[in-house]
């Protein structure tokens, strides 16, 4: 008998290999994350950490090995299909539609969730539906006060927390965030990682991190990607006081 999905991991990575050419950039990484994890995946530049993202999107496929959500394979899948099994990743480069209000940006997430198209004529009551969720995650991300802004007009740290609310209106249980605190003040870093902790409540996170602070406030494991390989994967403690990872990774940022 097979294992209901709910024993398995959240996330699988079997021998995920990905080679541009021949350069192989990730070489035959294996990881399981829990449904409810927060899983921080630190590493030098150039360690594979995009192109792992990119994989477990959808935007590229694996050269071998597998992929797994809930128990079920993904690789290899575009990246809506893997969207529409419960996987949403929010992306390092602002990925916001500007001249649209904050509103009207959370409630294209909702909408595309309903399956509800962009036709003249709505159903009432599906409408009230999208109206109320996309409200709900609006307030989840603390932007209620801006609703009815233009979602260029906000702040940085702001248009992060849009775009963190955009992978919420997706339903998606296992959310990606890549560098979701990079470029922000100690202060707005402090109110993202709330933030952050707070939305992902009973999800899964895995998030691309530099910040060893954000790292450590917020996550369960650390996973080390160097050079394609993942050379250690552990409790943010035990990494930090780890020799190996000292040498290949925090030892290079603390200088
Ligand atoms: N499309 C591509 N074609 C060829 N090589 C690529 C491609 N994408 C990434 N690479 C190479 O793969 C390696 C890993 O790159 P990747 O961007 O995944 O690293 P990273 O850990 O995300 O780095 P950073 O922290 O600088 O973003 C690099 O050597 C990069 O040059």
């Amino acid at each position: 008998m097979t294992a209901t999905t709910k024993d398995q991991p959240a996330l699988r990575l079997a021998g995920v290999t990905k080679s541009f050419g021949p350069i192989e950039v990730l070489q035959g990484l294996n990881l399981d994350i829990s449904p409810g994890e927060r899983h921080a995946v630190i590493g030098p530049n150039g360690a594979g950490k995009s192109t792992l993202f990119n994989l477990i999107s959808g935007m590229f496929e694996p050269s071998a090995g597998d992929i797994s959500l809930h128990g079920k394979s993904i690789a290899g899948l575009s990246p809506h299909r893997i969207n529409r099994a419960g996987l949403a990743r929010s992306f390092q480069i602002t990925n916001i539609f500007h001249r649209l209000s904050v509103f009207e940006n959370l409630r294209i997430g909702v909408l595309a969730r309903h399956g509800v198209r962009f036709g003249l004529f709505r159903p009432v009551a599906k409408m009230r539906m999208v109206n109320e969720e996309t409200a709900d995650v609006l307030a989840r991300v603390g932007l209620a006060s801006r609703r009815d802004d233009l979602a260029g007009d906000l702040s940085y740290s702001e248009q992060r927390a849009l775009e963190i609310g955009m992978t919420l209106t997706t339903g998606a249980d296992v959310i990606l965030l890549d560098e979701p605190t990079a470029g922000m003040s100690r202060e707005e870093t402090a109110q993202a990682v709330e933030l952050i902790r707070s939305v992902t409540e009973g999800k899964t996170l895995l998030m691309v991190e530099h910040d060893m602070s954000v790292v450590f406030s917020l996550c369960d494991r650390v996973s080390v990607l160097v050079y394609g390989n993942i050379l250690a994967t552990d409790i943010p403690k035990r990494i930090s006081e780890n020799h190996g990872v000292q040498e290949a990774y925090l030892g290079e940022e603390a200088a």
